[in-house]
């Protein structure tokens, strides 16, 4: 792409950026008119069949006929009416994949180490809190279970295995033993097998109907006495309420839990984690490092470009 196509393209994109914003605020925009028949959003602005049906409708200017999305995550919106209603999705799966897995480490790291709780304890002038429960099971001590087989799966694996961790995967049906022997980790027979076995496990799977509720209740209670869970994934996946559930009772194994994602995030934000003594919590940055954002946005320029080069009349 030349530079001219380029800079007028970020130009458009500077003003129909719509990050950070409601679905309401979104359609009353499209309202008012604007020429826009594109937006560019977060993973967790809902887009539902009616926000697209709205956004088509002919009494716009511009019909809706891009969403795009420099992100992994598409489960808050509603492919299938975009799809019937013609309007294209892009995203950037595995742009930011690294950097998830590196935050992802982060979280196990201070689930076994006691990072920011015993920082919490020393501010507070409490010596013998901070140095409560010492000595910890090291990374390089631990069985680490991932679920999900995909680009961030991948990426975690990847940078575990310096580490020392051994390193076992639960994926998708069509994760085989012959595409598992090309990762730096060992397949697992099933989900109970992974949960039962390991001492840290980590959920990289999207949201979607077969995986809502995937680590629910039952399945926390199949876990090792004392062991971790990493949740950046979606909260759907490992719905907090369970999760709460589950480290306040003594009689279930799980000692400690991370998490990224929520059921409710932005300004709305609460969980009954954050009261949970056992849980680490972080507002939903995984993907938020320098050069992650980057590499997504720079990917997701190049495929609205090669979009308005194939579809429009107008390309910018
Ligand atoms: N916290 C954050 O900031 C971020 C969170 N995410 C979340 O992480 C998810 C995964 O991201 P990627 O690895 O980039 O996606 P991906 O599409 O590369 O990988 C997902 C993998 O999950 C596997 N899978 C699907 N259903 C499964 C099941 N029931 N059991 C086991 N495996 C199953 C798929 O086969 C696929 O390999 C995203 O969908 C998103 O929800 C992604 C990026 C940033
Ligand atoms: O890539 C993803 O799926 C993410 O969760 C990143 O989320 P965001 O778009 O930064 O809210």
């Amino acid at each position: 792409m030349d530079r001219t196509a380029r800079s007028e393209i970020e130009h458009r994109w500077d003003c129909t950026d719509f990050e950070g914003r409601r679905a309401d605020e979104i359609l009353a925009a499209f309202d008012r008119g604007g020429g826009y028949d594109a937006l560019k959003c977060r993973a967790s602005i809902p887009l539902s069949r009616n926000v697209f049906e709205q956004a088509t409708n002919d009494r716009h200017e511009q019909p809706l006929r891009l969403v795009a999305k420099a992100a992994s995550g598409l489960d808050s919106f509603d492919l299938d009416a975009a799809d019937d209603l013609g309007v294209t999705v892009l995203s950037t799966p595995g742009a930011n994949a690294g950097a998830v897995a590196e935050l992802t480490i982060g979280l196990m790291l201070d689930a076994l180490r006691g990072i920011s709780k015993r920082d919490r304890a020393l501010r507070s002038g409490d010596w013998g809190t901070a140095v409560d429960g010492m000595p910890v099971r090291s990374l390089s001590d631990s069985r680490v279970g991932l679920v999900g087989n995909g680009a961030i799966a991948r990426a975690v694996a990847e940078r575990l295995t310096p580490f020392g961790a051994e390193v076992w995967v639960h994926g998708s049906p069509r994760f085989t033993a012959e595409e598992a022997a090309r990762w730096p980790a060992y397949r697992a027979e099933n989900l109970r097998a992974l949960l039962t076995g390991c001492d840290i496990i980590s959920v990289h799977v999207p949201a979607a109907p077969a995986t809502t509720g995937l680590i629910g209740a039952r399945e926390l209670r199949w876990m090792k006495p004392g062991s971790v869970l990493v949740n950046t994934s979606r909260e759907q996946v490992v719905p907090e309420d369970a999760l709460d559930a589950a480290l306040r009772d003594p009689s279930c194994g799980l000692g400690h839990a991370a998490v990224d994602v929520f059921a409710t995030e932005g300004e709305s934000f609460s969980s009954r984690l954050a009261s949970n003594p056992h849980a680490t919590l972080s507002p939903h940055v995984g993907g938020m490092t320098l050069s992650a954002m980057k590499a997504s946005s720079e990917r997701l320029l190049d495929e609205i470009a090669r979009f308005y080069a194939n579809t429009s009349e107008d390309t910018p």
